[in-house]
C-alpha cells in the first residue's frame, strides 16, 4: 500500500523532529484565519487543521481554506466535526471515527455521509480514531461521548488498541478545546507503549512544560487550539511550545 502525500509528509516530519505541532484554526471563530496560518508557519508548525465542533456554514469553511492555502505552503488538514467539515480544497481530512461515542452517527454515519465527497474532491483521507478523554467540553457534547476518566489510562489503550487491529493508522487523544485539564501524561504514555500508530494528542494545552511533557511521554503530533485564538500575545509563546516539543 502506497501512503498519500500529506501522510507520508506527516511521517517525514515526525522522523525529522520527534514531535510535531499542528495548530487548530476554527473555521467559525477565526477572524484573520490566513494571518494566523502565516505565523504559525513561521513558527514551525508542520500543517494546519481547520474544524470545528458546531461548523455548519460550509461556506465560510471553504472561504477559510481558500485563504489560508493561498497564504502557506504547509499542508491544510481538515478536522471535521460532522459532514459539514468536509471541503473541496483541503489537502487531506483527519477521516475520523469517535470510537467512544454513544451514537453510531459519530462511529460509522457521518463517515459513510461524507466519505464519497471526500473521493470527488480528491481529499486525502487520514483513518483516525478519535477518542475523548473527560467531559463537559463542546466535542464531548456535540459527539455524544462517555468520556474516558482521566485516571483510567487502560481504558484509552483498549480503544488504541482496538483502533490500531482496525487499521486506523491516527489516535487522537482529545480532552476538547479549552479542557481545563489535558490529557494525562501517563496516559500518553500508557497509549505510546501499545499502539504502534501515529499518536495526536489534544485539548487544553497551553505551556510549552505541559507541551513538553505530553511530547516526551510520546506524542507524535501535539494539537493546539485556544491558545492561538484567544490569547493575544500567543506568538512567542508558541514558539517556545514548538521548541519544548522538538527537544524530547
Ligand atoms: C469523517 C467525517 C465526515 C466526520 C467525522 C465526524 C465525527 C467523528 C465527529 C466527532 C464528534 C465531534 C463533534 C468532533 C469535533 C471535533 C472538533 C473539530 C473539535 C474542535 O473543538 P471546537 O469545536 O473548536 O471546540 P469549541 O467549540 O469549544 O471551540
Ligand atoms: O483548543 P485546545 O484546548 O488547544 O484544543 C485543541 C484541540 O484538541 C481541540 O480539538
Ligand atoms: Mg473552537
Amino acid at each position: 500500500m502506497t501512503l498519500g502525500k500529506v501522510e507520508q509528509y506527516l511521517r517525514n516530519e515526525i522522523k525529522k523532529h520527534g514531535t510535531i505541532c499542528l495548530p487548530l484554526i476554527d473555521s467559525e471563530n477565526s477572524t484573520d484565519a490566513a494571518a494566523i496560518a502565516r505565523k504559525v508557519e513561521e513558527k514551525g508548525a508542520s500543517a494546519i487543521l481547520v474544524g470545528g465542533s458546531s461548523a455548519i456554514d460550509q461556506l465560510e469553511l471553504a472561504k477559510v481554506v481558500a485563504e489560508i492555502k493561498s497564504k502557506i505552503k504547509i499542508p491544510v488538514i481538515l478536522f471535521p466535526g460532522n459532514v459539514t467539515g468536509v471541503s473541496p480544497k483541503a489537502d487531506a481530512i483527519l477521516f475520523s471515527s469517535l470510537l467512544n461515542s454513544e451514537d453510531p452517527y459519530f462511529i460509522t454515519g457521518a463517515q459513510a455521509l461524507g466519505a464519497i465527497a471526500v473521493k470527488k474532491y480528491g481529499i486525502e483521507p487520514l483513518p483516525t480514531a478519535y477518542i475523548i478523554v473527560g467531559e463537559g467540553t463542546a466535542a464531548w457534547f456535540v459527539g455524544r461521548a462517555r468520556g474516558i476518566p482521566f485516571h483510567k489510562p487502560n481504558l484509552a489503550v483498549m480503544y488504541s488498541l482496538a483502533a490500531q487491529y482496525m487499521g486506523m493508522r491516527f489516535v487522537y487523544l482529545e480532552a476538547g478545546s479549552g479542557a481545563s485539564q489535558n490529557v494525562p501524561v501517563e496516559m500518553v504514555a500508557a497509549v505510546r507503549k501499545q499502539y504502534e500508530g501515529t499518536l495526536i494528542v489534544g485539548g487544553g494545552i497551553r505551556s510549552p512544560e505541559t507541551a513538553g511533557q505530553i511530547a516526551k511521554a510520546g506524542a507524535d503530533i501535539i494539537v493546539i487550539g485556544t491558545m492561538i485564538e484567544k490569547d493575544g500575545d500567543w506568538q512567542e509563546k508558541f514558539s517556545s511550545i514548538v521548541k519544548a516539543i522538538r527537544a524530547r
